[in-house]
């Protein structure tokens, strides 16, 4: 086998780890993983560093084009392998962290699928990461249970659970705490290779298989990456290949142009691609910065019907009809609220019209951020799709030029929409940096991509020193003034005093201004954020 030949260097772990987590990090997985960092880290890197040149592409105020060199690719009459019996019907998928009580809450919520979250919605401590693997495998041997002795609740699951996927973290992520000849692993290569490990005999004596999401991916190289991962781990742990399914994440500005491709990359193993609405916002407004003119309104005046996102989404329903795949939709924001039956009614329904666009577009299923939203999509699915899946509608009278994916939004940049990006982006690295990757802020799901575009949006407003609605220009001075009382205001509703010692804003406040002032714009909020996490 390919493996036998690999020198299996040291694997140390960084000072800082304690707990060693014998049962997770045994040496036959150590093993399996620091293989897949040798053959695969410097690839990831490689993958890495194209990205940047593009982005100087980029810079230069290039857009991006349907690729040449793959024309054959998308003009040619081919279809993905097939997709599993428990994955063909995916009308309502949950997410969230792999935190435990979660995962039993999301495996039980009703849901058709859950997607076990190591990224977006995970602060990737070690423990987060650690326990979340030993959740995962507990969950996949339906042992996972919890006591909360304070609230005088037990939790296991029932007869009947959600479908499980598997999201690892992007990338670009490090896994700081170990190391291969003094070199950080990567994270999604630590995340999938544990839980291959750990699972795979399990799965597929439960007659299902290990299901992956993919996040971020910027270009068909990447997916062909992930595909030569998932073959040399099939070979390593003797099983067929095409047993591992992907889902990819349609949620950078690149992808969309070269949807044909990267399901051609993977065509064995994937199963469905989905909108990641709130990381394609970030991506569209990040690769696009430097561009004169460029300006993006008020996060909250961007949603599904901007004729930019409603175009990459019919585009993606076509694509994925047309190659025999499902196509998942996005999550909307609003979660339920509590002890307001009226605003909360008010909330649901805004999900209600969200999963009843995406269900009427063609789309195959779509996400829920909470239990309580699973019925509300589920019945809007099942009202318009009776069928498992709408692999039949192709969608073919929708016509989506290269123009219309990146069409800049209309609307306007106010006062009101720069104080809710610093508050909200404080607020959210607060929870961060004590290990919360996804947190209710007014009535609303935040995560690290719901965040991504907040800060993102300042650094550009700034860059470009855009005209408010009121006529005043946005520039160093007026962000001061505005960050400043917007630090008074958590500082005097948390109190100084708590908030030295029982919280990490000091650290949240002085990381979230330098990521929107800097010159120099951080690829992700996340990658300076760790060192502290
Ligand atoms: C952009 C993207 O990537 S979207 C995908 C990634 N993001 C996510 O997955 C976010 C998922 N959602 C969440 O993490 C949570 O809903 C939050 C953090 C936003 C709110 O969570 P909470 O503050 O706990 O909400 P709330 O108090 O209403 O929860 C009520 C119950 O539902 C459970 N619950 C809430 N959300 C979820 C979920 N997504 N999965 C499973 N259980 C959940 C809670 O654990 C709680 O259980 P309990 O009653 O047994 O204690
Ligand atoms: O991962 C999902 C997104 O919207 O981002
Ligand atoms: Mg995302």
């Amino acid at each position: 086998m390919e493996t036998t030949s690999l020198k299996i260097a040291d694997l140390n772990f960084s000072k800082e780890v304690t707990n060693y987590y014998p049962e997770i990090l045994t040496d036959e997985a150590l093993d399996f993983i620091v293989a897949l960092h040798e053959k695969f880290n410097a690839q990831r890197l490689s993958l890495l560093e194209k990205r940047k040149e593009l982005q100087k592409y980029f810079d230069k105020g290039n857009l991006p084009e349907f690729p040449s060199e793959t024309k054959t690719i998308r003009e040619g009459d081919w279809k993905a392998g097939e997709i599993p019996e428990d994955l063909q019907d995916r009308r309502v998928e949950i997410t969230g962290p792999v935190d435990r009580k979660m995962i039993i809450n999301a495996l039980n919520s009703g849901a058709r699928t859950f997607m076990a979250d190591l990224e977006d919605s995970t602060a990737p401590s070690w423990k987060n990461v650690m326990e979340g693997q030993r959740n995962l495998i507990d969950a996949n041997k339906k042992t996972i249970s919890l006591t909360d002795a304070k609230r005088g609740k037990s939790y296991q699951l029932n007869e009947e659970t959600a479908v499980l996927l598997v999201r690892p973290r992007g990338l670009h992520l490090n896994e700081k705490h170990l190391l291969v000849d003094d070199q950080q692993m990567s994270g999604s290569l630590v995340d999938f290779g544990l839980y291959v490990f750990h699972n795979t005999k399990t799965m597929l004596e439960n007659n299902t298989a290990p299901y992956f999401y993919l996040p971020k991916l910027e270009h068909y190289l990447e997916a062909r990456w992930w595909n030569e991962v998932f073959n040399f781990a099939q070979d390593y742990l003797e099983i067929p290949k095409g047993t591992f399914k992907a889902t990819v994440l349609v949620e950078t500005i690149t992808a969309s142009f070269q949807l044909d491709e990267i399901i051609y990359e993977l065509k064995d193993h994937i199963v469905g691609l989905n909108c990641g609405r709130w990381d394609y916002i970030f991506s569209y407004i990040k690769k696009f910065r430097n561009h004169k003119d460029f300006v993006v309104p008020n996060r909250d005046q961007v949603t599904m019907t901007s004729p930019f996102m409603d175009a990459y989404s019919k585009l993606v329903i076509q694509h994925c009809h047309k190659r025999g795949i499902l196509a998942i939709g996005g999550m909307a924001a609003q979660i339920p609220i509590k002890n307001n039956d009226r605003a909360n009614a008010a909330a649901i329904e805004k999900v209600r019209k969200d999963k009843e666009r995406e269900v009427m577009n063609g789309h195959d299923g779509t996400w829920v951020a909470h239990p309580a939203l699973v019925e509300v999509a589920m019945t809007e699915f099942n009202k318009h799709m009776p069928q498992a899946n709408q692999l039949d509608v192709s969608r073919d009278d929708v016509q989506i030029t290269e123009k219309d994916l990146v069409e800049i939004p209309k609307g306007t940049v106010t006062e009101a929409g720069i104080r809710k990006n610093i508050n909200v982006g404080i607020l959210y690295m607060e929870a961060w940096l004590r290990g919360y990757g996804a947190v209710a802020l007014y009535n609303l799901m935040e995560d690290a991509a719901t965040a991504e575009i907040s800060r993102t949006q300042l650094w550009q407003w700034l860059k470009n020193e855009v005209v408010l609605e009121d006529g005043r220009k946005f520039n160093m001075e007026l962000y001061i003034d505005i960050f400043d009382d917007e630090v008074e205001k958590i500082l005097t509703e948390y109190g100084e005093s708590n908030i030295k010692k029982n919280t990490r804003f000091e650290l949240a406040f002085k990381l979230f201004d330098k990521l929107a002032i800097s010159e120099r714009f951080e690829e992700f909020l996340t990658l300076p954020a760790y060192k502290y996490l």
